[in-house]
């Protein structure tokens, strides 16, 4: 086809398109001036017309930012259907003043038939066509022929949009996909809102970037519903959830909570990842049991009896006692262990009168009431101050930690933990150490079984007002709130206390329990981590997002049951994703090798896109590691315009025999662990287990680029980013650099996959620098 051709339906396209964008304009000016009629209400001052005042300037603020979004790149789409129709796709729907229609809202059913025809179905669809725009301008179409029987008089530019629009250079690390969503995607985007929907794929596959448009589905169509009581969006990890917050606001969604599994909980910020050996005792769901107890046992402080004096009669309860009235307190309680605080003080004091007439108090005092017994008993000194350390009001850190006394957890952990993990977790819970990623989901257990306290304490200043106070202290963190000036306010059920803990974010309002969770990379939840969500979503619609071959967890079964009691039993709905849009041919090749090795038989998603670069594996010395990244940095710098990631192994320390003691945070955050010897020789590739035994070997590429981190990439531009494997979950580079994949090898019984998810996180070049010639055999299958 001739351009001339080309660029007169270009031209005949922007024409349409001018008028979507003035009709655009008048809606905004539309907008803004409701806003100002909503300010001028205000001015007459009523209580009534202040409430429709919010409400009108609120939604109009909304419509002039959604407006706004639909600024770039309006329309995208042109549907030409057998009855004649002609009918436009674009971001927001545009109407005529006389309500005719100039363009259809990508997720209105009206729009459907764009993502969903195809040449065996393809729904009275003619032609398809994709605009691009730049901007206002559109600078480029391409069709496809879906019906070429009924094509007459249609001119067809271009061979196919979708893959044209993936050859295209790329703008930004992710962008939304409204105008190439395929099919089987926009299956799960337009999924029914009722149950629950589970889609699974392989890399690349688009799972986040589905996740997040049905989001925006779910939104502008029950808006009532899932706008009001809220969408939670979680993901791995705040690199993660800053990444996608970017394509949010592009599909007119500012709505939803978007939170990293280690800043979900108020008020605590994850920094740290455990080592997977902890990472798995801290996530398993016996961690539950051993938590129950330790909010139940004798607190740390509190004596051992408690004696008080009545008309001359010595009264003394000791341990055995004291722990019967304990048990029974719980029981009748059933949990919430702040809360049952004032009953603890009623039995505590029944118990010290049984004991009374026991011991023949009665006799010795003649005439005593039950009740004078008891007032004299509250008013006593030795009483209250016993009350206060035997039942204190409990903070989860302050339980975490007090965990950290290998006697307390060893006692409270029954048959849960051998004794090596007791070791283990009680090193990990020293108060210098970092919180971790898992053990944020043990404070939110912990915070739960604990429940509101009966009475708090919270700084004065209602602005400053902190919905996790507790006598002026922040039951998380142990900081000191407001502006310590007590102001007594009850606090009686943890809905109120949920309530309390709304705040806006980034304009983004919060609660704790959600219409509808999205659960990405959902394969590395452990169970203690859907305890903490199913919490969030007990009456919750969701959409989980996953790909169990590149799964961290050891455990995939007890996962798998712990998400099954978190979603509940609303209907399912499974999904397939079988297309991998992101890698490369040849990069996608490279991650089926190591697929291989990582989950043998397990099919590969199919990559679309040959870009004719072959990834470059390279054998390096270890002690010229910095050198070869800082060398392939520098050509890759050259070859692609966007992003480059240099993906180190964890950050590890240390000889392969590690005892408890020596799993020690490090100044970063980062954890020391054992490496080295532990890959069985199943997962070794060539059935040999890679470098030379730890004793004798030499600085391991993973401490190297732990330690120097920011040495590695000093001097280069901000679009070159180092993480390591953990860290690039989820992520998408233009160009990837893969350090030592030996070492991310054998970093934990899971390593392989790790190490899939590592060399899958590049959309054009890949180079991967090995210490070991036979990973580069493994991986480098170029044509020499
Ligand atoms: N229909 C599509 N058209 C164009 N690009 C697409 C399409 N679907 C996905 N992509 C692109 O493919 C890339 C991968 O998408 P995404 O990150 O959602 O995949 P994923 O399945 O979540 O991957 P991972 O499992 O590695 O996290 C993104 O850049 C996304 O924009």
């Amino acid at each position: 086809m001739s351009s001339a051709v080309k660029d007169q339906e270009i031209a005949a396209e922007q024409e349409r398109v001018d008028v979507a964008y003035a009709r655009l304009e008048e809606m905004r000016e539309d907008a803004k001036n409701m806003i100002k009629e909503g300010y001028r209400q205000a001015q007459a001052g009523t209580k009534a017309s202040l409430v429709d005042r919010d409400a009108m300037v609120h939604q109009a603020a909304l419509r002039v930012q959604a407006l706004n979004i639909a600024d770039d790149g309006l329309v995208f789409g042109r549907l030409d259907l057998t009855g004649g129709e002609a009918r436009y796709v674009g971001r927001v729907g545009v109407r005529t003043r006389d309500h005719d229609s100039l363009v259809i809202d990508w997720r209105a059913p009206a729009a459907e038939a764009f993502y969903q025809a195809t040449p065996e179905d393809p729904r009275e669809v003619i032609r398809r066509r994709v605009l691009h725009s730049r901007g206002d301008r559109v600078i480029d179409i391409e069709d496809d022929l879906l019906d070429p029987g009924a094509a007459d008089g249609l001119t067809i530019v271009g061979d196919g949009a979708f893959l044209a629009s993936l050859a295209r250079t790329r703008e930004g690390p992710m962008r939304d996909i409204v105008a190439t969503i395929q099919r089987e995607q926009d299956e799960v985007i337009r999924a029914p809102a009722d149950g629950t929907v589970i889609v699974r794929g392989g890399p690349g596959t688009g799972k986040t970037a589905v996740a997040l448009h049905r989001v925006a589905y779910l939104l502008f169509r029950h808006r009532r519903r899932f706008g009001s009581r809220g969408v939670l969006i979680v993901g791995p990890n705040p690199r993660f959830t800053s990444y996608i917050r970017r394509v949010l606001p592009s599909l007119g969604e500012g709505s939803a909570t978007l939170r990293s599994l280690g800043d979900l909980v108020e008020g605590v910020t994850a920094t740290a990842h455990d080592t997977p050996e902890l990472a798995a005792v801290k996530g398993a769901g016996s961690m539950a049991r051993v938590l129950r107890r330790a909010v139940t046992d004798h607190p740390p402080g509190a004596a051992d009896s408690v004696t008080v004096v009545h008309a001359g009669v010595v009264v003394r309860l000791d341990r055995s006692r004291l722990d019967r009235v304990r048990q029974n307190v719980h029981r009748r309680s059933r949990g919430n262990v702040n809360t049952a605080r004032g009953r603890a003080g009623e039995q505590l004091v029944d118990a010290l009168w049984n004991r009374f007439v026991e011991i023949g108090g009665l006799s010795d005092a003649a005439g005593t009431k039950r009740s004078e017994f008891a007032a004299n008993i509250r008013d006593q000194r030795t009483f209250t101050d016993f009350l206060a350390t035997w039942w204190p009001v409990r903070r989860p850190l302050d339980v975490l930690l007090s965990l950290g006394d290998a006697q307390r957890l060893s006692s409270a952990a029954g048959r849960d933990l051998s004794g090596h993990q007791v070791g283990l977790l009680a090193a990990s819970w020293s108060a210098e150490a970092a919180r971790t990623y898992q053990d944020v989901a043990l404070l939110d257990e912990i915070d739960n079984l604990l429940g509101a306290p009966p009475r708090t304490w919270a700084g004065a200043n209602e602005d400053d007002e902190d919905p996790y106070a507790s006598d002026g202290i922040n039951i998380f963190t142990g900081e000191r709130t407001g502006s310590g000036q007590p102001a007594m306010r009850e606090l009686t059920t943890t809905i109120e206390r949920m309530e309390r803990a709304r705040r806006v974010d980034d304009g983004v309002e919060e609660s704790r329990e959600y219409a509808h969770i999205v659960v990405d990379e959902a394969q590395d939840l452990s169970p203690m981590q859907w305890r903490m969500l199913g919490r969030r979503g007990r009456q919750a619609t969701w959409t989980v997002v996953e790909d169990p071959a590149q799964s961290a967890w050891e455990d995939l079964d007890a996962s798998r049951q712990a998400m099954d009691a978190a979603l509940g039993s609303r209907a399912r709905r499974d999904f397939a994703l079988t297309t991998n849009y992101r890698n490369s041919v040849e990069i996608a090749d490279v991650a089926a090798r190591v697929l291989t090795l990582a989950v043998p038989g397990a099919v590969p998603a199919r990559a679309v896109r040959a870009s004719g670069y072959e990834p470059a594996v390279t054998v390096t010395g270890s002690g010229d590691l910095a050198d070869a990244v800082r060398e392939a940095v520098t050509t890759l710098l050259d070859q692609v315009e966007g992003t480059i990631g240099v993906i180190v192994p964890l950050a590890v320390t240390g000889p392969a025999e590690v005892a408890a003691s020596a799993v020690t945070p490090q100044a970063d955050g980062q954890i020391a662990l054992p490496i080295g010897d532990q890959l069985p020789r199943s997962q070794s590739p060539a059935g040999t287990r890679p470098g030379p035994p730890a004793e004798s070997r030499p600085e391991t590429a993973a401490a190297a680029s732990g330690r120097d981190r920011r040495a590695l990439v000093a001097g280069f531009p901000d679009r070159v980013q180092v993480l390591d494997v953990l860290e690039a979950k989820g992520l998408e580079f233009d160009a990837a650099v893969i350090v030592a994949p030996e070492e991310v090898a054998v970093q934990s019984p899971r390593g392989l996959r790790t190490l899939y998810v590592a060399v899958s996180r590049a959309t054009q070049r890949l180079t991967v620098l090995t210490a070991d010639p036979h990973w580069r055999d493994l991986l480098d299958h170029s044509p020499a």
